[in-house]
């Protein structure tokens, strides 16, 4: 009898999962295709899911995301794609319609180990109220006007970081990782100012440290080992599969916020209000004083102490691997076709002249045309972020014309489903920095242009990275000579970003 009941208890276990995993989705997917007809396709597998195509991809064609540049080709109904229990938006529409008008239905799943420890009082996981007072806090100091005050400084830093790159002769150089420790340095220098930052931890430069702590951060989400127990009760299930590693990644942490606690707490002890260069810590402290004092010793959620650690940690990762890897694909383009590195060498000598050590400010910046398509194009077709943060939908709601997202759905809006789809921009596979020029653009869908996605909730730190990445090509074609590695062919993955499997992709040689 027992016996009879354990067989039966394991058989209802089974039978349910293989409900979730097998027929649940199966039967949705088969709703949504009648339902919507052909602007929805099924992509639904079973038990890896989107993993399959991912993986398939890159052995075909050396690019994991190429799997949805062919679903799309020459089907320019589709809206939506639909997986094991998530929606894929791949319209340019649909996506505007999530990120403008449906902020209150969806709520950003952070899906990462240790996310409590570093980043879930941050903008980036922030919701409500919470959000818009922390993006109004910061708004300000993100606008070109208030930024360009600090291209000087961007200058310097980007100078002195390209003096530090060694190059051994007849040796390829790792380019993302070479521009990833520059844009560390900006972020970590630009939230800091220049006394912390030059401090090392464990006799690391700080922003390498923090560069390689959130990598390993990555790692341990991704590890089977964690991925699993993740779908069921994370917290406590991450707590039972933990092993040595896990403790390790998570005492590296916790020792890591110490050492900026410490300084957030140095600074409000010694807060100066008349402080003229602000740096973005100086301008959190200002407002955690600020509501301190208005609330008689308390402080509102959005300015804890916690909320400003975190807001350096969101801040650094949403910062320094995008643009590193924009910049470094930049200059993998400038090495891979000669007729755009000359015209951004020619547009280089007309507004910097035969000064080889320029004082770069923002009206030069301005000045440079050529260098500016030429970005948005990387920004198009290589851009960094193939997804937004995934969405999950907190109850139904409909989008565009009657579509329902089921509560409980996954929402992902794909950025390469957009931004290289024949519907929006011509020719999507080839490379042109001409689209983008002012007699080009008129014909360009500026809601599909999205690679620091649309709505309130965008990319704060857009007119930042483009600086960013001006100053570094401009400073890089200045300071060498840049030939294409021919022996390493650009190989892209989806890891936590969309980046080159290995970077060894171009020679630098100084110039004299
Ligand atoms: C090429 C460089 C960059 C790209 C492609 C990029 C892309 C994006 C995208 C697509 C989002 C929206 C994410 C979502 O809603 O799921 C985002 C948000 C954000 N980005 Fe960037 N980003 C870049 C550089 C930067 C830089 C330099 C900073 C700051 C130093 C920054 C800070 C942020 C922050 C704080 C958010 C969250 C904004 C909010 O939720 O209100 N990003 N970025």
């Amino acid at each position: 009898m027992i016996l009879l009941i354990i067989g039966l208890l394991i058989f209802s276990l089974f039978s349910y999962f293989a409900y979730l995993i097998f027929v649940k989705p199966y039967v949705r997917n088969k709703w949504y295709v009648k339902q919507y007809g052909k602007i929805c396709k099924p992509i639904y597998y079973p038990i890896l899911g989107n993993i399959k195509f991912v993986r398939e991809s890159f052995k075909k064609y050396g690019d994991s995301l190429q799997w949805i540049r062919e679903l799309l080709k020459n089907d320019n109904d589709v809206q939506f794609l639909i997986g094991y229990n998530n929606i894929h938006i791949v319209d340019a529409q649909l996506a505007k319609d999530i990120t403008l008008n449906n902020l209150q239905n969806i709520r950003k799943d952070m899906g990462m180990q240790f996310g409590d420890l570093l980043f879930k009082q941050g903008i980036v996981f922030s919701e409500g109220e919470k959000w818009k007072k922390q993006r109004q806090i910061l708004s300000h100091s993100f606008s070109f006007d208030v930024l360009k005050n600090r291209v000087s400084k961007i200058n310097n830093i980007v100078k002195e970081m390209i003096n530090k790159i060694q190059i051994e002769e007849g040796k390829p150089t790792k380019i993302v990782t070479e521009c990833t420790k520059i844009t560390a340095e900006v972020v970590l220098r630009s939230f800091f100012g220049e006394r912390f930052s030059q401090q090392q931890h464990k006799g690391i430069n700080l922003g390498i440290y923090l560069a390689q702590l959130l990598l390993s951060v990555f790692d341990q989400t991704r590890r089977l080992r964690m991925l699993i127990p993740s779908f069921f009760f994370p917290k406590f299930m991450s707590k039972i599969f933990a092993d040595e590693k896990y403790y390790e990644v998570q005492k590296n942490c916790i020792e890591f916020r110490q050492l900026i606690e410490k300084e957030v707490n140095l600074r409000i002890e010694n807060y100066d209000q008349n402080k003229t260069q602000k740096d973005f810590l100086d301008i959190l402290v200002d407002e955690y004083k600020l509501n301190y004092s208005k609330n008689d010793g308390k402080v509102e959620e959005y300015i804890t102490k916690e909320s400003i650690i975190h807001q350096f940690i969101v801040f650094f990762f949403a910062g320094m691997d995008t643009t590193g890897n924009l910049t470094g694909i930049m200059l993998y383009w400038v090495s891979k076709r000669k007729d755009i590195y000359e015209k951004l060498v020619q547009e280089i000598k007309s507004v910097f002249g035969q000064n080889k050590d320029p004082e770069i400010n923002d009206e030069q910046l301005k000045k440079l045309n050529y260098c500016h398509m030429f970005i948005q194009e990387c920004l198009r077709y290589h851009c960094p972020a193939m997804l937004l943060f995934t969405r999950r939908a907190e109850r139904d709601f409909y989008i565009g014309d009657n579509i329902l997202v089921q509560k409980g759905m996954q929402v992902n809006i794909s950025l390469h489903g957009v931004l290289r789809r024949e519907k929006y921009f011509q020719n999507p596979d080839e490379f042109i920095p001409e689209r983008f020029s002012e007699e080009n653009k008129k014909n360009i869908n500026h809601l599909a242009f999205i690679p620091f996605s649309s709505g309130p909730k965008n990319c704060i730190g857009q007119h930042m990275a483009l600086i960013e990445a001006k100053i570094i090509l401009v400073q890089f074609i200045l300071n060498f000579d840049i030939t294409n590695n021919e022996n390493v062919p650009l190989k892209m993955d989806s890891n936590s970003l969309y980046c080159p499997v290995n970077d060894e992709l171009l020679f630098l040689k100084r110039k004299q």
